[in-house]
């Protein structure tokens, strides 16, 4: 049997399997059995592993978000409409075909924006350009997911589980469990807190499905069986995503105000160009980015030129990208910014950086 029917039988198993306190193993380890199939047709070994299919596209810029939704629903449109490259838009399916980069600039920062062939239910298993788009979203900074606001809640489910699939996870983090094979002493297994969704004998036997007899295991966090799964698997990708839903012009007043309440939703309308400066706002902030000022001492701060870093950066990054050097010359730092209680505020290279902060760098 094939890898593609034994994964189509193990979900026509899950489906058939009803959820209760007795079949809870039974179920997780399907689950488990699941995930190790799919791995399998995603990392195919040998000749088979096709070369030379995917979308070549060199990253380039700040950071990079792919475009990811269903035909249609007006992704070349936006590409279309926020840089100046051209993708073709039609009312037709399947209008792109290919990998097409753009260029947003915003705040001083080039972000690449790919347009991708849009994706059916079943792209993770191969079905159109399927798997190829989901090798791009792989390598993105941020998924924006592009729904059509005119249909069914349906396709962000369908779209998220074809991702989830492949081992892209949205919005959520990697799960807080230290997991690491041994050489022998069997499996030792502990948690920091009362578990309530998973336990020792599912960890055991989920790991002897993987053949892992030594292995130490602590849960840090209350996490569920599948997420475990996750952790064993360790190629799973934690992305930010936000969800784009477009010709917000054809709904009403009432619907766009219940879709933009929902969580990292925004409602948008290309042709009309409604709201795309809230969007640009909200991939920014999903991006993490954050703009630096370098000044010199007795001139003024260089906002021709800002530097792109990501949130959480300190004074050393920024030193880092400066020049090589600067690190082991610095002596202290002056801040100008939200990110100091004064201005200028003398700081270290531990400081953490602030979106529009103004550096001055002071030798040794
Ligand atoms: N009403 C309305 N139609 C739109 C809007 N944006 C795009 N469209 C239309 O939707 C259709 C599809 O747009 P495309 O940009 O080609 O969609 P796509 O997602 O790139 O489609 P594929 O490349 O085929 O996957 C076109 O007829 C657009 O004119 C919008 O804001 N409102
Ligand atoms: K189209
Ligand atoms: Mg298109």
């Amino acid at each position: 049997m094939g890898i593609l029917e034994k994964i189509a039988e193990i979900e026509r198993e899950i489906s058939r399997t009803q959820k209760n306190k007795a079949t809870e193993y039974h179920l997780g380890l399907l689950k488990a059995k699941l995930a190790k199939y799919r791995q399998q047709l995603l990392e195919p070994t040998g000749k088979s592993a096709g070369k030379g299919e995917g979308f070549d596209v060199m990253k380039s810029g700040d950071a990079r978000v792919a475009l990811i939704g269903f035909p249609s629903v007006g992704k070349s449109t936006l590409l279309s409409t926020l840089t100046s490259t051209k993708s073709e838009c039609a009312a037709y399916e399947f209008t792109t075909l290919t990998c097409i980069p753009g260029v947003i600039e915003y705040n001083g920062a080039k972000i690449q924006l790919l347009d991708l062939p849009g994706i059916i239910e079943g792209a993770a298993q191969g079905k159109g350009r399927g798997r190829q788009v989901i090798a791009v979203a792989r390598t993105a900074d941020l998924v924006v997911m592009m729904l059509d606001a005119t249909k069914s809640k349906i396709q962000k489910e369908l779209l998220t589980a074809e991702l989830e699939s492949v081992g892209i996870r949205l919005n959520k983090r990697k799960p807080n469990i230290y997991f690491k094979q041994k050489k022998g002493g069997g499996i030792s297994f502990n948690s920091t807190l009362p578990l309530t969704k998973c336990n020792e004998k599912m960890v055991q036997l989920i790991l002897h499905e993987w053949k892992i007899f030594n292995a130490e295991v602590l849960f840090r966090e209350d996490c569920t069986s599948d997420e475990f799964v996750d952790v064993i698997l360790g190629s799973r990708v934690y992305m930010p995503c936000l969800y784009v839903y477009n010709k917000i012009d054809q709904i009403s007043i009432e619907e766009i105000d219940r879709i933009a309440r929902e969580p990292s939703s925004v409602v948008v309308s290309c042709n009309m160009r409604l709201n795309l400066d809230y969007l640009l706002e909200m991939v920014w902030e999903y991006l993490a980015l954050v703009r630096v000022y370098t000044k010199k001492r007795g001139a003024k701060p260089d906002f021709e030129d800002g530097l792109i870093l990501r949130r959480g950066c300190t004074a050393e990054h920024v030193c880092h990208v400066i020049h090589r050097t600067m690190v082991d010359n610095f002596k202290y730092g002056l801040v100008w910014g939200t990110s100091v209680k004064y201005s200028p505020q003398r700081i270290g290279l531990q400081h953490l950086m602030n979106h529009d902060d103004v550096i001055q760098v002071v030798k040794k």
